[in-house]
């Protein structure tokens, strides 16, 4: 939460010329509802369900850039699909970003604690590997633009 996906990914695909998802919006869109509430009305296992459903389905479009939320990568089925048809990018933050960028949003409930930046810390620590484990791009977000990290971004893809 917090590491750019949205954005980044927003931008990125407007530069490869490619259609703009995001897991989230697309729960969205299909619920009518935000996140904070599918949360309180149907708890953490009821958004994920929706999230794997929502990322199967567009992991089936071609010429897409997907965000996902930053939870998705707990669940073995969307590391599946996400590595099988894409290609990931795992955008790495510092936890002190990550809060830095987060900590003015009432919009991600798991930040909703009394203690939000050892939540981060506990999530970066147990999320961090599983991402490493399907990244076929891995880049450091500390201290740089997301216009340059888009760049950054379109020369390690075409050296892919
Ligand atoms: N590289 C960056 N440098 C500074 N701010 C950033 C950067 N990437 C994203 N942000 C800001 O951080 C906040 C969270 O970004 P967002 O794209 O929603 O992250 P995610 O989707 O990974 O949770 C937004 O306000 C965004 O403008
Ligand atoms: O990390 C998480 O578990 C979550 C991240 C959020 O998306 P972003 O990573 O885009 O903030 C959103 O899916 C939900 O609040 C849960
Ligand atoms: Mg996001």
């Amino acid at each position: 939460m917090g590491a750019g996906k949205t954005t980044v990914g927003k931008l990125l695909a407007k530069h490869l010329n490619k259609t703009f998802f995001d897991s989230d919006q697309e729960i969205e869109r299909r619920t009518g509802v935000n996140i904070p509430l599918i949360f309180e009305i149907e708890g953490e296992p009821g958004f994920r369900s929706r999230e794997s459903g929502v990322i199967a389905d567009l992991a089936n479009m071609d010429n897409i850039v997907l965000a996902t939320g930053g939870g998705a990568i707990l669940n073995a089925q969307n590391r599946e699909v996400l590595s099988q048809r894409g290609t990931v990018i795992y955008l790495r933050a510092t936890v002190d970003d990550l809060w830095q960028r987060t900590r003015h949003d009432k919009n991600r409930p798991l930040l909703q604690t009394q203690d939000p930046q050892e939540k981060l810390k506990e999530l970066f620590a147990l999320r961090d590997p599983l991402y490493r484990e399907i990244a076929d791009i891995i880049i450091d977000t500390s201290k740089q633009s997301v216009q340059n990290l888009v760049h950054q971004l379109e020369e390690k893809l075409a050296q892919l």
